[in-house]
Order: structure tokens, then C-alpha cells, then sequence
């Protein structure tokens, strides 16, 4: 039986005057990943959040959340929480009132999460959030998004402002709560190094089109390290759907697909990592198809 989806989108794209910023965007999320959305600047990937969380319209497609299609107003949106990438929040209200307001808002909001949230961050309730650093403010900003109780969290760059401890904890913090609560989480990010731990899912976005979306094991598995001579490199990338192509003293090292032909004799084998991976595509991005993009996902949505 098909996994049911937190979030599916069909043809999604949003075109700003004559620039389309997303297009041709299918996929799928099951319940419960944890999904790493990589792109480089200007991909589209605030583009994709902004619609999936209500505050953009799309231009063409749709978009499912929990098999519900969704509606601005919808009971689907109820059940999604957002941490923009601006980390909008009142300069002169303090975090109380941030909570406060929070509360108001949202019929599921918890409290005594929110709070903990902050005491164990040291961030003081009475503190004004003009008066809070820029990691701080991001972690009050995600406290009130996972105060929210969403069964999908939507998080926009939520490592750009944190010191490498603190993006530690949050990268942490997630898994447990995604692991806890089973609930889906997506997250933008550029550091693809970080993800590989925490997320399970990855999204690949390169100037507006969906490279890859799958299970990172999945794609991690269809995927492999070919080491051998340089000058023989040229027969191997001629039968082969080379992803990676680097060169060395004499040595190539190529990302291929698995499956895709034989291995030539002489050439070694190995396991490929995620980040050269990931770059790997963004380098290339007409590499990554919508029927490999099928297989990986395990069905288009
Ligand atoms: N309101 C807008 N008006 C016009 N163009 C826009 C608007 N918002 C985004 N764009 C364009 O759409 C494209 C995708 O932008 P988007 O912000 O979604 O990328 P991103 O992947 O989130 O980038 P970054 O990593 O830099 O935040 C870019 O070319 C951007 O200039």
C-alpha cells in the first residue's frame, strides 16, 4: 500500500511577471520524513515554502496536505506550522507577548512546550525581541511554529543565523521532535554536509525544477563512486549517465547512476557520499529527470 503523503504537489509553479521562479513541480512526501530541501540561491525554494504554507498562490498546480487540497483558509493550513526566512516577529512585543499572541492564534498551542523551549535556550520571557540576538530570534520564531503542534513544520533557512553549537541542538532537537511526535518536517538549507544525519528525505531544487526527491538512502543506493585511469574515463561517461566528473593525477572520479551499464574492468567501486552527490547535480541541471524522480519517490503524486 502507498505511504500517505504529508504534502503532494502537482505541476506547482509561480511565475513572477515573465520569470517563472518554480515550474513543473511534482512530488510527494510520506508522513513522517524529515526532508532537506537544497538548492542554491534562488532555486525557488522560499518560492515552494510560501506556497505549501498558504501565503503565496500558485500559478499553476496543486498541492495536497494530508490528502486534502488545499484551500487559503483550509483546516489543512491548521495543521502546518512556518518559520519564515525573515523570522517575522514584533520588535517591541516581548517574548511573552510573542507567545501570547501565538496562543491566541492557534487553537492546538502549547504552553508549557514553549515555554520549556525557552528555558532551556536561556532565552528570558521578559526580554524584548528587539533586544534579542539574531539566533535568538530565530529560536523564538521556531518556538512559536513548533508550539503550534503542526503535524507538517515548514522551516526556511533555519540554520543561516545560528552559531555551530546552536545549529547542532536545533538539528538535534528536530530529529527528536520528528522522531517523538512523528510529525513531517521540511526544511530549506545550502548546507547539505549537515542534513545527512538528520533528514531522511531529500529535495533537490535548481533554478525552479525538481533535480531529485526521494528517501536519501534510495537515492544514496542508486548511486555510486567509480574511481579508475583518466584515459579511459572517456568510454565509461559515453555508456554511462555520469552525474560527477572529476579529474586528478592521472585519476577520474565519476558519480554515475547504478544499473546504468557494466563496470568497466579496473575501476573501483564505492559507496557515494550525499554532499559531493548533491553537488554533483546542482553542477548539472539538466541532470535528474521526472521518471527518475518517479522511481526514487516511489510514485509522483
Ligand atoms: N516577489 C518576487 N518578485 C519577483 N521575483 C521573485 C520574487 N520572489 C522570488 N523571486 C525570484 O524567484 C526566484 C526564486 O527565488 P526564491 O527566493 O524562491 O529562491 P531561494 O531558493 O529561496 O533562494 P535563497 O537561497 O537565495 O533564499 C529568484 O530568481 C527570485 O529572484
Amino acid at each position: 500500500m502507498a505511504e500517505q503523503s504529508a504534502l503532494a504537489v502537482r505541476d506547482l509553479g509561480k511565475r513572477y511577471r515573465k520569470v517563472w521562479a518554480l515550474r513543473d513541480c511534482t512530488l510527494s512526501i510520506p508522513v513522517g520524513r524529515t526532508v532537506a530541501l537544497v538548492g542554491p540561491n534562488g532555486a525557488g525554494k522560499s518560492t515552494f515554502m510560501n506556497m505549501v504554507v498558504g501565503l503565496s498562490k500558485p500559478t499553476t498546480g496543486d498541492i495536497e496536505i494530508f490528502g486534502s487540497r488545499m484551500r487559503q483558509d483550509g483546516p489543512s493550513l491548521a495543521r502546518v506550522g512556518f518559520l519564515a526566512q525573515d523570522k517575522p516577529l514584533y520588535e517591541s512585543f516581548k517574548v511573552s507577548e510573542m507567545l501570547t499572541f501565538g496562543r491566541k492564534l492557534n487553537p492546538s498551542w502549547d504552553q508549557a512546550l514553549a515555554e520549556d523551549r525557552l528555558a532551556k535556550l536561556n532565552i528570558p520571557l521578559d526580554r524584548k525581541v528587539k533586544a534579542l540576538s539574531g539566533g535568538q530570534r530565530t529560536q523564538v520564531a521556531l518556538t512559536l511554529a513548533v508550539a503550534k503542534r503542526p503535524d507538517l513544520l515548514v522551516l526556511d533557512e533555519p540554520l543561516a543565523d545560528l552559531d555551530p553549537l546552536a545549529r547542532e541542538e536545533l538539528l538535534q532537537n528536530l530529529g527528536e521532535v520528528s522522531a517523538d511526535s512523528g510529525i513531517t518536517v521540511i526544511f530549506s538549507s545550502h548546507i547539505v554536509e549537515d542534513l545527512a544525519d538528520t533528514c531522511d528525505w531529500l529535495v533537490v531544487l535548481n533554478r525552479g525544477r525538481v533535480q531529485l526527491s526521494g528517501a536519501i538512502d534510495d537515492v544514496l543506493a542508486s548511486h555510486r563512486l567509480l574511481t579508475g585511469p583518466d584515459d579511459h574515463a572517456g568510454q565509461v561517461i559515453a555508456d554511462t549517465d555520469v552525474i560527477a566528473d572529476r579529474r586528478r593525477n592521472g585519476e577520474a572520479k565519476l558519480i554515475v547512476r547504478t544499473g546504468a551499464s557494466a563496470v568497466p574492468e579496473g575501476w573501483r567501486v564505492d559507496p557515494v557520499a550525499l554532499e559531493p552527490l548533491v553537488l554533483g547535480y546542482l553542477r548539472r541541471p539538466e541532470s535528474g529527470r521526472p521518471a527518475e524522480q518517479t522511481t526514487m519517490s516511489g510514485g509522483r503524486a
